[in-house]
């Protein structure tokens, strides 16, 4: 039984960020039949800002998430974007208003190309010649730019990983939703992305990410939400969160790092 390594990765420092919150949920309580996955959780991110969300096995994390990004409806609670009320809104509604996100298992179209798996999604936002150079600017961003004519099944996982991202980044997103975006990657494919996903917070996006590596989120986060149970156990600044008791209690035993 060993306690989750909670030390920091070498590289930037966190930043921070300022101004109103891009997104908000207020009070979000979501019930499957009997069962409440997530109770009463609240949180705000503001542009440039990476929250992270944590907690062990069926703590809710994922739940929560689907509330946020429109894939399950809150039973009770309400989520804003930009001071809007998008609690009912569907999944393309809000990806069309700037919310985007990935999915913990990356599903790229095998046969199609790099490139064209990333136009896919830039024929969404731009027509002919400037799709693709949009789509290109995007590979550019993410480092497979040298990659774009590879079938995207020829690809290994970290570069599959950052394709993924690359497909919702070609949606000009300005929150992003990052499910598992890192584990199971070698590490030097965690300090890539760990920089990538740095790099984007530090363009402006909002960042709110679900991650079971903990001192990777942990590096990354500006501000921690710790769950169990469905239920908040501690949040805020992730030094703050690591040494909590009962962070560390629901922690310990928990062999995920
Ligand atoms: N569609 C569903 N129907 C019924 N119960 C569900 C459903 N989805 C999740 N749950 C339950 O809600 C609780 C929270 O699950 P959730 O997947 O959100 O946790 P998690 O923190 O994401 O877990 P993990 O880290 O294992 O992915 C669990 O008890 C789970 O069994």
């Amino acid at each position: 039984m060993t306690a989750p390594s909670l030390t920091k990765l070498p590289g930037e420092p966190v930043h921070a960020s300022s101004g109103p919150p891009i997104l908000k949920a207020e009070n979000i309580t979501v019930r499957f039949g009997g069962v409440v996955a997530v109770k009463d959780i609240s949180l705000a991110v503001r542009p440039g800002e990476i929250l992270g969300l944590i907690g062990p096995n069926g703590a809710g994390k994922t739940t929560l998430f689907n509330a946020l990004t429109g894939f399950v409806r809150p039973s009770e609670g309400r989520v804003l974007y930009n001071g809007r009320d998008i609690t009912t809104m569907p999944p393309q509604a809000r990806a069309k208003l700037g919310m985007a996100r990935t999915f913990q298992v990356e599903r790229p179209f095998e046969d199609l190309s790099v490139l064209e798996n990333v136009l896919v999604a830039a024929f969404l936002k731009y027509r002919g010649g400037r799709a693709e150079d949009h789509a290109y600017a995007v590979l550019e961003r993410v480092g497979l730019a040298d990659r774009a004519t590879q079938p995207a099944s020829q690809l290994n996982l970290a570069r599959r990983r950052r394709l993924e991202l690359a497909k919702v980044l070609a949606l000009e997103p300005k929150v992003l939703f990052l499910d598992e975006s890192i584990a199971g990657l070698n590490p030097p494919g965690q300090q890539e992305m760990v920089a990538l996903i740095r790099t984007l917070a530090g363009s402006g996006l909002a960042i709110v990410m679900v991650e079971h590596i903990m001192h990777v989120i942990m590096s990354l986060s500006d501000h921690v939400i710790c769950m169990a149970f469905g239920e908040l156990l501690a949040e805020g600044d992730p030094h703050a969160v690591a040494a909590h008791p009962d962070v560390i209690r629901a922690y310990l035993g928990d062999d995920n790092d």
